[in-house]
C-alpha cells in the first residue's frame, strides 16, 4: 500500500494540477507573510476549488488568530495544521471550536523534542514531526533541513505521525523504510527556488514514495 503524501506550500494552479495528478493525499498551503509560499485565503480560494473531494486542503498556520482561521476555513481549507507555538488548550480550543481536524507540527534536533512533541501535541488528529529549523532560519518550517531519523527509532508515537523536513525524491524511499510514518510531508523538496514548485520534481517525489 503506497503511503499517504501531502505536497506543501502550493501556490499555483499549475502545481496544484500536478501534485493532485501525481495522487498527493493532501495539499498544503501556507498563510504566514514571512513565507515564500505564503498566500491570502481569497488567493487560496481560487486554488482550492479546483481540488475534486477527497483530497485534504491543508492550511499552514503559526500562531493564527481565531479570524484567520475562520478566513481559511471560508476559503476551503478542511484542516488546519498548527506550525507555531500553540499550547495544548489553544490545539484543543481550535478543535473543539471549527470541530476540524487539526495537526501539530513540532521540531525535532533531540529524542527529547520528540518526546516533547509527543507529551504537548494536545488532543491532535495528527502529530507532523519536522527537522527543528536552523537558528538563523526565519520560517518555522519548510527549510529544506532533515532531523537525524535514527532518533526516531523505537519510537511509535499514540496518534498517527507524519514525518517532513527535507524530504526529496532521492531519500524518501530510505525514510519511509526506516520509520514507517503514516505519512510524508514535503516542500523544498519539490521546489526549483523557495517558493517555486517544480512540476517534474512533484511527479518524481510521488513516484518514489510508491516505489518505497
Ligand atoms: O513552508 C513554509 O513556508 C512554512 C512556513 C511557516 C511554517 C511552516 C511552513 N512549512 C511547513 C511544512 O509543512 C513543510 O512542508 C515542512 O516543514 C517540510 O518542509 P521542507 O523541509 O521544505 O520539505
Amino acid at each position: 500500500m503506497t503511503t499517504d503524501f501531502k505536497v506543501c506550500g502550493l501556490s499555483t494552479p499549475e502545481t496544484v494540477d500536478a501534485a493532485i495528478k501525481a495522487g498527493a493525499r493532501y495539499l498544503g498551503f501556507v498563510f504566514f507573510p514571512r513565507s515564500p509560499r505564503h498566500l491570502t485565503p481569497e488567493r487560496a480560494a481560487g486554488l482550492i476549488a479546483a481540488v475534486p473531494a477527497g483530497i485534504g486542503k491543508v492550511a499552514v498556520l503559526v500562531d493564527a488568530d481565531d479570524a484567520l482561521i475562520d478566513a481559511v476555513l471560508a476559503a476551503g481549507i478542511d484542516t488546519l495544521q498548527l506550525h507555531g507555538h500553540e499550547t495544548i488548550d489553544r490545539v484543543g480550543g481550535v478543535r473543539a471550536r471549527t470541530g476540524r481536524p487539526v495537526w501539530r507540527a513540532s521540531g525535532v534536533a533531540t529524542r527529547a523534542d520528540i518526546a516533547q512533541a509527543i507529551a504537548s501535541a494536545g488532543p491532535v488528529d495528527r502529530l507532523l514531526l519536522d527537522a527543528k529549523a536552523p537558528r538563523e532560519a526565519v520560517l518555522p518550517g519548510g527549510n529544506g533541513v532533515a532531523f537525524d531519523w535514527q532518533l526516531m527509532l523505537g519510537v511509535s508515537p499514540p496518534m498517527p505521525w507524519g514525518l517532513s523536513g527535507g524530504l526529496d525524491a532521492g531519500n524518501v524511499g530510505a525514510a519511509l523504510a526506516a520509520l514507517k510514518p503514516a505519512f510524508v510531508d514535503v516542500s523544498s523538496g519539490v521546489e526549483d527556488a523557495p517558493g517555486v514548485k517544480s512540476v517534474s520534481k512533484i511527479m518524481a517525489f510521488a513516484n518514489a514514495v510508491r516505489g518505497a
